[in-house]
């Protein structure tokens, strides 16, 4: 399988060579030439399965260039109940994403029993092995350089801690994650792991890492990589869970479900749309954001305004405070027939103009897409974690609220929906308390957490100080 940009302007790729890549070179983003399509047939057999298997047979997929052996031998490695087991009492482990229903028709998918307590570590934790084991067959080194909103970075960090041949430079927006979150990360005092907290907001860290990764001089010469669902293989390993959810939720191999995806960078919800296009038979894909929503309202008008710093709030779901949303363009590029042409006057247009509108017949695509979205604010955030704990005994954080908010305002009478579980109540401990009055329980291992010593630089957002450090540290 082939890979090219959504921007059209590089040579088609194989899989292993885009995903050591990141950003396409000509600052696109790589998308299959075709998806992979899985018939009713084989989403029948792979009823049996169990969560490594499941990856194998969709990562192999999409990794056309690797043996099929080593795929497995990575997916069994990786997806193990010991890996994704945080104690929380009455979760099935075995199952690394259990499905789990609060009433007759929506239900959460357990996504965050990792080692970082939130559903990056779903691909993160694959990419760590992968990336260990392309970089020494081709005996090469990768700098990565990520941004994060709270989740990514420690995800990431968790995964690449200690590898041989990596380094993770991480920028995160500095105090706009929560206490826990910040103590995850920084405390982390690897020899191969830089925090550095950037003034701005997560879209000025995730610019600085797309500037760098356009200078290609740069990019080359220290090796940059990313691990940002701007990379392929982030989105591919994310795409697994849609059809795990699926099997556990599905009676037959008619059935249709929904997913509610709380969302920021559109890597999660953008991974949904792409088991759509393999096959999976999925009715609905319902986009939650919170204050911070310019895609919800491009799913209501066809516009897309993006917005600074300034006008991106903090907000109590702060790993979606996010308004330049990376794989929008990857589903943009599908709606405008995979042609990056047209792909290119919209994003010269986004720079210009700051702006886009979709009409007419593209606008006609984005409604039949099956694709919608809802937002929550802060108040709506508090009651349904009140709301999931009193009515359901289940405590949700405050993200995966967003996603059940969404849920229950978009739901299809008579059709299942899941809503993600993104992250775990422990990492935002105000906001539950705020809701529910308590603490939430401490996941094993992340005792004492906040007392810990801290690691992190501080610096402007500015992409040549970027540089510079890495320099420094390579
Ligand atoms: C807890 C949590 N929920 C939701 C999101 C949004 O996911 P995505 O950026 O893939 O849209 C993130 C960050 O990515 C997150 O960390
Ligand atoms: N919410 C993310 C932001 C980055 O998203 P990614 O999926 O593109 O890595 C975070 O928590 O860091």
């Amino acid at each position: 399988m082939q890979y090219v940009s959504t921007r059209g302007g590089v040579p088609a790729a194989t899989y292993t060579e885009i995903i050591l890549q990141g950003l396409a070179k000509d600052g696109g983003l790589f998308v299959p030439v075709q998806y992979p399509q899985v018939s009713k047939e084989t989403l029948k057999s792979w009823r049996g399965l169990n969560y490594a298997q499941l990856a194998t047979a969709v990562t192999a997929l999409f990794a056309k260039d690797m043996n099929r052996s080593t795929i497995a031998h990575l997916c069994e490695s990786t997806y193990t109940s010991e890996t994704y087991d945080h104690g929380r009492e009455g979760t099935d482990f075995s199952k690394i994403v259990p499905l789990v229903w609060l009433d007759k028709e929506v239900g959460i998918l357990e996504l965050s029993n990792g080692p970082t307590l939130a559903f990056k570590d779903m691909a993160m934790q694959y990419l760590g092995a992968l990336f260990e084991c392309v970089l020494s067959k081709r005996q090469e080194k990768l700098n990565i350089l990520g941004a994060t909103s709270g989740d990514t970075g420690s995800a990431a960090e968790y995964a690449m801690r200690g590898r041989e041949g990596i380094k993770v430079f991480m920028l995160s927006p500095k105090g706009r994650m929560s206490d826990f979150q910040r103590a995850q990360m920084y405390s982390l005092l690897d020899g191969n792991i830089f925090n550095i907290a950037v003034e701005g907001s997560f879209d000025d860290a995730q610019d600085i890492v797309k500037a760098v990764s356009a200078d290609l001089e740069f990019k080359t010469k220290y090796s940059i990589g990313t691990v940002n669902s701007i990379n392929w293989a982030r989105i591919a390993a994310q795409v697994v869970y849609y059809f795990s959810g699926w099997l556990q939720a599905a009676e037959n191999e008619d059935e249709e479900v929904a997913f509610s995806v709380p969302s920021g960078n559109f890597g999660d919800v953008l991974a949904g749309w792409i088991a759509k296009q393999m096959g999976l038979p999925i009715r609905q894909l319902i986009v939650a954001t919170n204050e911070n929503d310019v895609l919800y309202e491009f799913f209501k008008t066809g516009r897309y305004k993006v917005r600074d710093s300034a006008h991106t709030y903090v907000t109590s779901s702060p790993s979606m405070d996010i308004s330049k949303a990376s794989n929008f363009e990857r589903y943009v590029y599908d709606i405008c027939g995979k042609d990056p042409e047209r792909v290119c006057e919209l994003w010269n247009e986004l720079k210009t103009k700051g702006e886009f509108l979709l009409d007419g017949p593209e606008w006609e695509r984005v409604k039949a897409s099956g694709v919608c979205s809802a937002r929550s604010t802060h108040e709506e955030r508090i009651e349904r974690i009140r709301k999931s704990w009193y009515e359901h005994q289940f405590l949700v954080d405050p993200h995966t609220a967003d996603g059940l908010n969404a849920a229950y305002k978009m739901k299809i009478d008579g059709v299942k929906t899941i809503c993600l579980e993104t992250a775990l109540p422990a990492k935002f401990g105000k906001t539950i308390v705020e809701a529910v009055g308590f603490e939430p329980p401490v996941p094993n291992g992340y005792e004492g957490i906040s007392e810990k010593p801290q690691k992190v630089v501080d610096m402007p957002a500015n992409v040549q100080l970027v540089k510079e450090f890495i320099e420094q540290n390579t």
